[in-house]
């Protein structure tokens, strides 16, 4: 009988295996058309992609032997790495292929249906109602609450004046959620003041456990993640985070129903537009239904993720790029000397006259694209290019990184040259820090004139040097681009 159990179980066991393995044969032949990267048995090339002070320059270079396009496997997780334009152009543009991949699902605890990681139906109502949100009225009333967080930032580094070398990173990245709370939640939670509030320590400790949760492979399984210390203490931080983001949306609210009202009149007469949580505490839809508390907590608590890291690394990156151009640098403060002339605030106007900066800026994001690639997942099979299968469940990863250093568009693309952006001859898909089509950033704006205000005020302060010793930048591909080893410079108090 037992013996007859046994033949049963591996007759079962062979068949699963045979199909798993025609199964399996049948996705390789779909996907002839793609070069494949060799790699080893099982683990295939993750070894190679492991390190992230690493795997940028090995993709960038897989990418230019494969004509940026090439098949790699992690672990057995198939994927295609991408850089080519018309891929890029196909994949990007497409309206179908809007599923964000496996990645992305580490944030969902904390994020849930935000429109970060959102797809289908949700994601798209999400996108229609936060769009106006970043209306340029909009941003005309968020330009006004960079003003105080930049003040503090300011005041903080000038105790820095004369020393050989400070690190900014932890000054720029207080900053910038100094600035997303104000502007997407209307509170101050003063983090460049307080930086141990359980706030402050709430939102950086999520960052590293999403990020860790992708690069351990003994974190990915959830079955397994929740048998570690992490998982415990990410149900902690969630919990005070949704109880934060709950407590300023009932208290808006309440302040609201009671008749408090916040969108006081500007000096020209004009109706102030509220911080982004209010906008979302008005909207209405066609019924005359008010948002859920739940969607409002969704997306505001997307906003601070997608918002604070990602510009904080854009500035940390363009100091470093300063201090290492001090040509550029002395033509930025010239500009911007001019435009401030007589003022002690920039205005949504004076920060849309910066055009050097702007420049120095998007230089700054092709070197250093913060989201230095980001990927989708196959959730059927699609064909490129008429008689091209991707099958489903692959990730599809666009290269930024290597798609903004592509020397056939860039000439001395590793140079840092702020002017190569004044000829039109760059396509809309070689360069894309901000990604493009129906998923792009909703909030490139928004991160332009944050970056332009804080640089801004910065040069008008100090001329930024290159620290003694020079430091040199270790680059690290996490959720977002970084710096393995900080952002060291000097400065000298500027006198205008
Ligand atoms: C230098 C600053 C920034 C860079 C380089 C950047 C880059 C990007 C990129 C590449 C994507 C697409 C990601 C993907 O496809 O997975 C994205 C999406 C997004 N970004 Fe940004 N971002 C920046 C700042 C901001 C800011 C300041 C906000 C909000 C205030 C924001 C909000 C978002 C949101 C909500 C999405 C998801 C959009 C969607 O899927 O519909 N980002 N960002």
């Amino acid at each position: 009988m037992s013996s007859l159990f046994l033949y049963a179980v591996v007759t079962l066991a062979a068949i699963w295996l045979i199909d798993k393995w025609r199964k399996r044969l049948a996705f390789y032949e779909k996907l002839r058309w793609v070069n494949k990267v060799p790699g080893l048995p099982l683990i295939g090339n993750a070894l190679e992609f492991k390190d992230p002070t690493k795997s940028l320059t090995r993709m960038q270079e897989v990418l230019l032997e494969n004509d940026g396009l090439c098949y790699v496997e992690l672990l057995y997780r198939p994927m295609i790495l991408i850089s080519n334009y018309n891929f890029v152009e196909w994949l990007l543009s497409s309206n179908t292929l809007i599923e964000k991949s496996l990645d992305y699902k580490f944030l969902h605890n904390w994020l849930e249906d935000g429109i970060l990681i959102s797809t289908g139906a949700t994601w798209k109502n999400g996108r229609k109602i936060l769009s106006p949100a970043f209306h340029f009225s909009v941003l005309e009333e968020i330009v006004t609450k960079f003003d105080k967080p930049t003040l503090i930032l300011i005041e903080l580094l000038e105790k820095e004046v004369g020393k050989d070398s400070v690190n900014i990173y932890s000054y720029i990245k207080n900053y910038a959620l100094d600035v997303i709370c104000e502007s997407s939640m209307g509170i101050e939670v003063e983090a460049q003041k307080n930086s141990q509030s359980t706030y402050v320590k709430s939102v950086d400790s999520m960052c590293n456990i999403v990020v860790d949760r992708a690069f351990n492979p003994l974190k990915t399984k959830d079955w397994l993640y929740m048998l570690t210390p992490s998982y415990y203490k990410e149900k902690a931080y969630v919990r005070y985070l949704h109880s934060m983001s709950d407590k300023v949306i009932k208290s808006k609210k309440s302040s609201r129903q009671n008749g408090i009202k916040e969108d006081k009149d500007d000096d020209t007469g004009r109706k102030k537009k509220n911080a982004f949580l209010d906008l979302l505490l008005t909207y209405k839809d066609q019924n005359g239904e008010p948002l859920s508390e739940k969607f409002i907590r969704e997306q505001v608590d997307t906003i601070m993720f997608a918002g604070h890291d990602t510009t904080s690394m854009g500035l940390c990156f363009a100091i470093h790029c300063l201090s290492k151009n001090r040509e550029e640098q002395e033509k930025a403060f010239k500009e911007i000397k001019e435009i401030s002339e007589g003022k002690d605030k920039f205005t949504y106007a004076d920060l849309q006259e910066m055009r050097y900066l702007e420049l120095i800026i998007k230089e700054t994001l092709r070197l250093y694209p913060t989201v230095p690639f980001y990927s989708r997942n196959t959730s059927q099979d699609f064909i490129f290019q008429e008689n091209k299968v991707i099958p489903k469940d692959v990730t599809l990863l666009t290269c930024a990184y290597a798609i903004n250093r592509d020397p056939k568009v860039f000439k001395e693309p590793e140079k840092f040259i702020p002017t190569r952006f004044l000829d039109t001859d760059v396509k809309p898909f070689s360069y894309l820090p901000f990604s493009a089509g129906p998923r792009n950033c909703i909030g490139q704006k928004f991160a332009m004139l944050e970056m332009k205000a804080t640089l801004a005020k910065l040069l008008l302060n100090f001329e930024i040097l290159p620290s003694i010793p020079e430091h040199n930048v270790i680059l690290s591909a996490e959720a977002v681009l970084k710096s393995k080893n900080g952002f060291c410079v000097r400065l000298k108090k500027r006198i205008i």
